[in-house]
């Protein structure tokens, strides 16, 4: 019992004790649960404040992973709560971007055999999808059961990255960027220079840091380009142009040049950068097309563009110094026959040979220019005097005939020049070369190997002329031009028998002209055969209306040499006459003056019987006055000689007119012609006309030229009339 009581006492405090220590066991687990809970929960605050993720990671013998511990980050990571990878870890790595996962598999193996500290970066695509850099750091500890367990964390460093990536392009911008970068600080010292700036300037980095850009001046830009620069870069934070620098051979290059000031945050300038490339070559291009432009290819002297422009520039010059320049063209005499004689080649370096020997006669500061061919333009300024270009022109003169040595060959030519002085008023460029081009062809009329100078009078008057003759032109195409009447009578009888037409110009500004105000102007110019055909169109429109109205009258109008002796004269004169079916050509008669110089009479004459085929009547003109009127009257088959009106004008008076006057009157009874006193004025004359056998006349006595709308009253009236004395005695009186 005893036993029993023992045994129940031993068990008793055994159970006791057990119990004790089981509930002190007990106990110390859930303490020590407890504690690892507040450790856990401590640990979950901290990595709450922690970027990334604080982690366990656990690789088993057998390949299987797990995550015993992963803090809340994870899930902001990769979108799941931490406790779905205390298990089994394998999700996770289905997240790494597929380029990065072996490289990662790799490096934890790595970790994994040598337990070296795991340290990588690799990518992953977020919850989103987007692609997010990690970077993670964990020690590993190898566990009694042949696992591995890793204590780290893994942050993002996305934005990192980021950053990293615009640097490096910056970097790989500035290294390899074709332009040189210069970097300076506020105060100009040169900070950084990149490989490009070494090559083009020849200096290398280490001579550049911590110099000034001033040590790649030339010089050539002046002070004042610099403080424009500056000014600019200060106003407007940057400046871009070119600049001449120079590079560390010595040699002076053209950059295209941005300098940019940069600013820190408060807006202060913290660098400058200034970016530039080398155009050199460009430039070099730039002025050898601006030597194609400006120089001619053969000689090398300037051509005619520069030309202009120094002769612009030399008379800029002339003006402000008061001094003469002159012009001279000068055309090489016989060139073409080197070229045809010797060929191409040898005319070639014969020009050549001349330009030198021609630009050395001339003086420093002059210019000798090729504008063509065999032409050359020489500005001579700087002349007290317009004379003094004399020696130079004598000089250029000699040297353009000197004998030019080539090879076996002695070529010889000379020069015609025409020059032409400046000052002058208005002259331009323009005006100046064409008259000493002009000047340069008299030369050449006058037998080459000469200079002429330029006439100013002589020019204005050719130009007015000229501008005359484009007046009567277009006066001719505007019906500024009119026919008036005279009558021609019979004195006997009192009857009117015809009439002359009388050209006459209603000028716009200058009123009614006679004839004696335009037509010396185009005396032997094609515009008078234009307008003699116009006078025998109009007269004959007249006649075949007065015709039509029953006043059948002849007509006389006057026909220049010129327009007579065209060789097809009768075949135009046909077509005139063929506007005028009805009328007959009998009523038109054509005055030949009979001064008119006829160079071959008998094409003339032949001419005129040609016209008289077709039934036109002719008459000499002013007969008396020439010096061939004989001549004239026995080669020109003419029906009428009109006797000039200073004979009969002053027959009254003076016994040679009037010996002249019946003399005249005689030849044509001989000749069989018909004669018309011109220059009636008086009754007197009419009488001594009458007296000697000649009947026809008209004269200002009779009636002045008049327009044809006045023609017919004036015939009724005159008719009227039955003793023309009267009329004659009145006329006078007028
Ligand atoms: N060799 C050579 N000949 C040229 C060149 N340019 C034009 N010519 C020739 O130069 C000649 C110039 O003509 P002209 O001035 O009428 O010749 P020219 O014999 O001097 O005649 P004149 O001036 O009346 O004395 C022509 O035969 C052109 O073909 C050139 O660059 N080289």
């Amino acid at each position: 019992m005893l036993l029993v009581a023992l045994a129940a006492f031993v068990f008793m405090r055994y159970y006791h004790h057990a119990l004790h220590i089981r509930t002190r066991a007990e106990q110390a687990l859930l303490q020590m649960q407890a504690h690892m809970q507040a450790s856990h929960d401590l640990l979950d605050r901290l990595s709450q404040h922690v970027p990334g993720v604080i982690y366990q990671y656990l690789e088993r013998a057998d390949g299987s992973s797990a995550f015993p511990y992963a803090s809340q980050g994870l899930e902001e990571m990769f979108g799941v709560a931490p406790a779905n990878f205390m298990r089994d870890g394998t999700p996770i790595f289905e997240r790494v971007y597929a380029d990065d996962s072996a490289a990662l598999t790799a490096s934890s193996q790595e970790s994994t055999r040598s337990l070296s500290t795991w340290q990588h970066e690799f990518r992953i695509n977020d919850r989103s999808g987007a692609i997010r850099w990690l970077s993670g750091l964990a020690n590993p500890m190898r566990l009694d059961d042949g696992s591995t367990l890793w204590h780290g964390f893994i942050k993002d460093v996305t934005e990192r990255k980021r950053l990293e990536a615009r640097l490096t392009l910056a970097a790989s911008v500035f290294t390899s960027a074709k332009e040189g970068i210069l970097i300076t600080d506020a105060a100009g010292t040169i900070v950084d220079v990149n490989e490009t700036f070494c090559l083009i300037t020849g200096f290398s980095h280490e001579e550049a840091l911590g110099q000034n850009p001033r040590m790649l001046n030339s010089g050539r830009q002046p002070p004042e380009f610099y403080a424009q620069l500056w000014s600019s870069l200060h106003e407007k934070g940057h400046w871009y142009g070119e600049v001449w620098n120079r590079r560390k051979s010595g040699d002076v290059y053209a950059e295209m040049l941005t300098i940019s000031s940069v600013h820190d945050a408060a807006g202060a300038i913290q660098n400058y950068v200034a970016l530039f490339s080398d155009i050199t070559p460009f430039k070099e291009h730039q002025q050898q097309l601006e030597h194609i432009a400006h120089y001619d290819a053969l000689t090398g002297l300037p051509n005619r563009v520069l030309l202009a422009d120094r002769l612009h520039q030399a008379l800029i010059q002339s003006q402000r110094r008061k001094l003469c320049l002159a012009v001279v063209f000068l055309d090489l005499d016989g060139f073409k026959a080197v070229n045809d004689t010797h060929g191409h080649a040898a005319g070639d370096e014969l020009l050549i040979a001349l330009a030198q020997h021609m630009q050395s006669a001339l003086r420093e500061g002059d210019t000798l220019a090729r504008i063509g061919g065999d032409e050359f333009v020489a500005i001579l300024t700087d002349l007290e005097h317009a004379h003094d270009c004399e020696p130079i022109l004598v000089r250029l003169l000699q040297t353009a005939c000197e004998p030019v040595h080539l090879g076996q060959l002695d070529l010889r030519v000379s020069a015609s020049m025409g020059v032409t002085l400046y000052p002058q008023d208005g002259a331009e460029v323009d005006l100046l070369m064409r008259q000493a081009d002009q000047a340069m062809y008299a030369a050449k009329q006058a037998g080459k190997n000469r200079y002429h100078l330029f006439d100013v009078t002589q020019d204005a008057a050719i130009r007015q002329q000229r501008n005359s003759l484009e007046r009567i032109e277009q006066g001719l195409a505007l019906g500024q031009f009119v026919l008036f009447y005279q009558p021609k009578v019979n004195l006997r009888t009192g009857t009117v028998v015809g009439a002359e037409a009388l050209i006459r110009w209603h000028h716009p500004e200058r009123g009614l002209l006679y004839p004696a105000a335009f037509l010396p102007v185009i005396e032997n110019h094609p515009v008078s055969i234009k307008l003699g055909e116009w006078v025998v169109h109009s007269a004959l429109a007249q006649v075949s209306l007065w015709d039509a109205q029953g006043q059948s009258l002849p007509v006389s109008v006057n026909i220049s040499a010129l327009q007579l002796q065209q060789q097809d004269f009768p075949d135009r004169l046909r077509s005139l006459l063929a506007d005028f079916p009805g009328l007959w050509p009998g009523l038109l008669e054509l005055e030949v003056l009979e001064t008119s110089a006829f160079e071959d009479l008998s094409r003339v004459s032949a001419i005129i019987a040609k016209c008289q085929d077709m039934g036109i009547r002719f008459a000499l003109d002013d007969f008396g006055t020439g010096y061939s009127s004989l001549t004239y009257l026995k080669h020109l088959p003419v029906e009428t000689l009109k006797i000039d009106q200073s004979f009969v004008r002053d027959m009254l008076i003076d016994a040679n007119d009037l010996a002249i006057v019946n003399g005249i009157i005689g030849l044509a009874r001989a000749f069989g012609r018909q004669v018309v006193a011109e220059g009636v004025e008086t009754t007197a004359h009419r009488d001594l006309l009458v007296s000697i056998g000649c009947d026809v006349a008209q004269g200002f006595g009779i009636a002045r030229p008049m327009p044809a709308k006045d023609f017919p009253a004036w015939v009724k009236q005159w008719q009227c009339h039955s003793d023309a004395s009267n009329m004659l005695a009145s006329r006078t009186s007028s």
